[in-house]
């Protein structure tokens, strides 16, 4: 007869295996929740940069693909550019964190963005396991647009709106089980590229798509009262505070348009906007499956 008692070292092992068990199984419930469901994560320069950071951000992307939920990827690289501009001695030049993009740069942007960045996030998914499909103006393009025209007048140069998503594209690859990987770049009716802020570019493919979610994934892990300060961060901000935020100044630089887009995704059919810290490890999932978050959830 076998003894029914396991040997010292072997409980734990199994007591591991269950608790492991345990998780699938308390995971059920949100998984059915977004099965089907869409959300873009918009992936920044600064997470970009950390290698670290960004394989767990794609394997969180594999998984929640994996189970039924329908990720789309659409990215920036913002530093990417800065350091090819550095190369030609370009210093980049911002306005209302917008880049000022002249001829050069915009060639600089159409290489190092939609082209180099997003071919390598997307072999990047693929080698970790996933199967992902890279949507740019070098491939299949999806993001169409014209000139952005600020209110102040000021001239950004070769910078875009989107004004159009290409949805059938997009949604004929999540239906065949891929993530679409989509850069910031737009093409104008008259095959002109433009330079996207990648926060508006997520916003509109989010939009688009009628996602559940919009998750700005930064190196930051939230929105701050003082932006050196983690500790300042605001976990829930109303549209009316945050436009004041961004009058007084505590809400500045690339945070932005981030919060810019995040209030012009709300109330247009998008469910929920969070600003998370990529480099938190599974903020993604964690973002998803815990009712109170982990960043910032900007409600109208
Ligand atoms: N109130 C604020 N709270 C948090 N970060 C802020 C704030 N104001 C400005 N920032 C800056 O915004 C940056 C995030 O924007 P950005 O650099 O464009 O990120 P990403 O590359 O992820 O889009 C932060 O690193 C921070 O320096
Ligand atoms: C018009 C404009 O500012 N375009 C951005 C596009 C990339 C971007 O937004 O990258 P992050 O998400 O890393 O900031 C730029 O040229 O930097």
């Amino acid at each position: 007869m076998h003894s029914l008692t396991f040997p010292r070292f072997g409980v734990s092992r199994v007591q591991e295996a269950i608790a492991k068990a345990d998780t699938l199984i308390e995971a059920m419930g949100w998984i059915r929740k977004f099965r089907g469901k869409t959300t873009v994560i918009k992936l920044g320069g600064s997470v970009l940069d950390d290698e670290n950071a960004l394989m767990h951000i794609l394997l969180d992307v594999i998984f929640m693909e994996t189970v039924g939920m329908k990720p789309v990827v659409v990215h920036g690289g913002g530093k990417a550019i800065n350091r090819a501009l550095a190369e030609s001695n370009v210093e980049p030049k911002f306005i209302h964190g917008r880049r000022y993009t002249d001829d050069s740069t915009l060639e600089v942007v159409r290489r190092v963005l939609a082209g180099e960045v997003n071919q390598f996030l997307t072999d990047e998914i693929e080698r970790l396991g996933g199967r992902a499909m890279n949507l740019s103006v070098h491939s299949t393009n999806v993001l169409f647009g014209e000139q952005l025209k600020l209110d102040s007048g000021e001239d950004l140069g070769h910078v875009g709106r989107v004004t159009e998503v290409d949805r059938s594209v997009i949604e004929g690859l999540l239906y065949t089980d891929q993530v679409p990987v989509i850069p910031s770049f737009c093409e104008g009716k008259d095959g002109r590229g433009y330079n996207v802020n990648a926060d508006t570019a997520a916003m509109a493919v989010a939009q688009a798509l009628g996602a559940e979610k919009l998750v700005f994934l930064s190196d930051v892990n939230g929105v701050r009262m003082d932006k050196d300060d983690p500790d300042t961060i605001i976990h829930s901000l109303s549209e009316t505070e945050a436009r004041a935020l961004i009058d007084s100044g505590h809400i500045a630089s690339g945070m932005i348009p981030k919060v810019e887009a995040c209030l012009e995704t709300l109330g247009r059919g998008v469910g929920k906007v969070h600003i998370v810290d990529g480099r938190l490890r599974h903020s993604l999932l964690l973002e998803i499956y815990t009712s109170e978050g982990v960043g910032t959830e900007i409600y109208k």
